[in-house]
């Protein structure tokens, strides 16, 4: 029997605490009164108000319990709830008191751990309830949602059906090797393969935009001193986060602000300006502000279009070489100075971060980078989000590719079964039909407590 905050204590008014497993409700009776001093009735799914006791008797707090018989519950086990205020002391002193009888601390994840196990889900559903929790924005959210209905086992499972039909009729012709295979059998085969195949590539091709939908992009502003890179962060996120002067040498230590796009979730970080100094302190922020270039997605070269370009900004300019660029230039609201051969390679775009002119635009052009444009951030069909996910279904696609080609070159039977059970076997990791244990703990690990 396991037991675990699902809630953080401490934070919110009501803090829950879960107990799953047989004979959990008998391990909590002695501790609820209900109304009039006695035990609830505990009829299931019934929600009862009462008071919390510690084994002596001394009431904890007031709650609301709730009992759910297997096998209609989260785990599919029995499952208590205890629903108290959200103090600190109030979850300790019952969570003592229900380790104390006998429930044991839950691993992070170990519930849902349950639900997988008892196959009230699969493991891309249970992957879906933490990318609900973990979603950050809209999109991810909206992914995340169909990924925890089961949109993508439903897919997985369907593919692995029709492919399991064409390898028993594989099958049938290995038992039978004096029989060649009727072309009937053939011709539905590769068709089926094909088909397959048909519908898996978009869905790879999708993890690239999943990716991006999920964890954001990384978008580095950089350029030397004083050409208004905290002010453009500040204009693109719409607030004074980043503190602006006209000292050069303002920004000292990179910060780091997310932008929602339209549901596309940027991660903006302003960074010291890029010069020669003897300050130690903005020779670390330098220093900083170099290291973040590998990472970055998206780099925004700044440059004062007023001032216009010298060696510092050549130098700025030369370490966005080989990286995903924009060129900003900034003050367009003050008098211009001609900005000479820039590199074709990096769209320029004109702002002013000081009135907004040119933000819109700029906005735009970052969306392109990221390689989402307008209308596509939304998405209806199935979206990978998981490296996980990606691996298995490429695999499946790379096998049903050897599989087809094989059958076209005349090969015997049981070499082509061979393949196509290999794919067969990679949508089963997916869903968790044929996942390794390994595979499955490494994914449960990363739950939070309570889950
Ligand atoms: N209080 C509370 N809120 C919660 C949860 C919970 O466990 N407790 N959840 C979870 O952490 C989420 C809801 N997810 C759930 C999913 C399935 C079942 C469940 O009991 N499923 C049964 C059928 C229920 C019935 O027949 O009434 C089943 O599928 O067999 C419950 C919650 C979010 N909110
Ligand atoms: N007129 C005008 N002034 C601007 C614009 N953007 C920034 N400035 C001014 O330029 C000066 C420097 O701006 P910052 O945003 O601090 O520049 P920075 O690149 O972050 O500078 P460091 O942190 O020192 O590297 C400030 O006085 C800003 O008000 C603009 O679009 N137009
Ligand atoms: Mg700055």
């Amino acid at each position: 029997m396991i037991v675990a905050p699902a809630t953080s204590f401490g934070q919110g008014g009501i803090g829950i605490i879960r107990l799953s497993g047989p004979g959990c409700l008998d391990l909590v009776r002695p501790f609820v009164l209900g109304l009039g001093g006695g035990p609830p009735s505990w009829k299931s799914h019934r929600l009862y108000y009462g008071q919390f006791t510690d084994s002596s008797q001394r009431v904890i707090d007031e709650v609301m319990a709730v009992y759910m018989a297997s096998p209609r519950s989260y785990t599919r086990e029995d499952v208590v709830e205890i629903h108290c205020h959200g103090g600190l002391v109030v979850g300790r002193r019952i969570l003592e008191t229900l380790r104390h009888a006998g429930a044991r601390t839950a691993q992070p994840g170990e519930f849902t751990l349950r639900a997988f196990l008892n196959g009230r889900i699969d493991l891309t559903q249970a992957e879906g309830v933490m990318e609900v929790i973990e979603a950050r924005h809209r999109s991810a959210h909206q992914i995340a949602v169909q990924h925890l209905e089961g949109s993508l086992a439903h897919f997985c499972n369907e593919l692995r059906e029709q492919l399991l039909d064409s390898l028993a009729l594989l099958e049938t012709w290995i038992d039978f090797p004096e029989e060649d295979i009727d072309h009937p059998s053939f011709d539905s085969i590769v068709g089926t393969l094909t088909s397959v195949i048909e519908n898996l590539r978009p869905v790879v091709a999708s993890f690239r935009n999943g990716r991006v939908l999920r964890e954001g992009v990384s978008v580095l502003i950089l350029g030397k001193p004083n050409v208004g890179k905290s002010s453009l962060l500040n204009a693109l996120v719409g607030s004074d986060r980043a503190i602006v002067t006209d000292l050069p040498g303002t920004t000292r230590d990179t910060l780091e602000e997310q932008l929602d796009l339209d549901g596309l979730r940027l991660r903006l970080t302003d960074t010291a300006g890029l010069r020669d100094s003897d300050d130690p302190v903005e020779q670390e922020g330098v220093r900083r502000a170099c290291g973040k270039i590998a990472q970055a997605d998206i780099v925004l070269l700044v440059i004062d279009g007023h001032r216009g370009m010298d060696d510092d900004d050549r130098s700025a300019l030369g370490r966005c070489a080989g990286k995903n660029s924009i060129i900003v230039i900034n003050k367009s609201d003050l008098p211009s100075v001609e900005i000479p051969s820039l590199p074709s390679h990096f769209p320029v775009i004109t702002v002013s971060a000081a009135t907004g002119a040119g933000i819109d635009r700029l906005r735009e052009e970052l969306r392109i980078r990221a390689g989402i444009a307008d209308g596509e951030e939304c998405p209806e069909s199935l979206i990978l989000t998981e490296e996980r996910h990606h691996q298995a279904l490429s695999q499946t696609l790379e096998k049903l590719g050897k599989t087809i080609e094989s059958l076209n070159a005349g090969l015997s039977p049981e070499f082509i079964a061979l393949d196509l059970r290999e794919a067969v076997e990679s949508l089963g990791v997916i869903t968790g039909e044929t996942a390794p244990e390994e595979v499955i703990n490494r994914i449960f690990s990363r739950f939070c407590i309570g889950k």
